[in-house]
């Protein structure tokens, strides 16, 4: 296979476009669609102030709801979600060795947020800062090219990098980049291959070590 290019963003924020192959995307495809029916099914967030987030996410390992984590899907059905599978940590540690080229065996991540988007759906700039750990957070996404920009740690405006993530891309960001705001400003819908299993939207899977026990 010929190397992925690498782009460095931002320090330690690194995109590597066409990082999965076909049949990787569409393991991914699979396994979303099962954990989406449950234990806790995939949802529209309701966020503390009674807004609702327009993308759907489900949770594996723990669940994720504003602005913390819990063994239970309180804000759901009260369920525990689904285990992380080792699959998805060899994964992990896979693309934090292609993003950073050096090992990254001590690299354990325990949830998994999946975000599915329709053509209208969005997501605003924000942290990722509920996780009690620095260790880098890895994206991957699947179906539809969107916007992926990505700031700065300071404010939500700019400077930001705006990058297309197409299917198949990976994204991380960890170091100094860790606490970078970054957001989906839009989708571009019929961009994904439907080869890949998701025959419309985008699927965002990112990884992320919670530091808690
Ligand atoms: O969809 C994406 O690419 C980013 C998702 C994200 O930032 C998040 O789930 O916290
Ligand atoms: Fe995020």
């Amino acid at each position: 296979m010929i190397p992925s290019q690498i782009w460095e963003i931002a320090p330690g924020a690194v995109h590597v476009p066409g990082w999965l192959t076909l049949d990787e995307q569409r393991h991914l495809v699979q396994a979303c669609r099962e954990w989406a029916r449950g234990p806790v099914p995939i949802r529209h967030t309701v966020l503390p102030g009674g807004g609702v987030m327009s993308v759907q996410t489900v949770c594996v390992g723990w669940h994720w709801q504003p602005y913390r984590y819990t063994r239970l899907a309180h804000d759901v059905n009260g369920r525990k979600v689904a285990d992380f599978p080792d699959w998805l940590g060899d994964l992990g540690r896979r693309a934090l060795e292609s993003a950073y080229d050096h090992p990254a065996d001590s690299y354990e991540p325990d949830t998994a947020l999946i975000n599915f988007y329709d053509g209208q759906a969005r997501m605003g700039m924000h942290q990722d800062k509920d996780e009690k750990s620095d260790a880098p957070v890895v994206s991957l996404s699947v179906g539809d090219t969107c916007v992926f920009r990505f700031g700065n740690t300071q404010t939500r405006g700019k400077p930001y990098t705006d990058v297309e993530l197409a299917s198949g891309d990976l994204f991380v960001f960890g170091g100094p980049s860790r606490l970078a705001y970054h957001g989906v400003p839009k989708v571009y819908p019929g961009t994904g291959d439907p080869a890949t299993g998701l025959t419309s939207g985008r699927l965002n899977l990112t990884m992320r070590v919670t530091g808690l026990r």
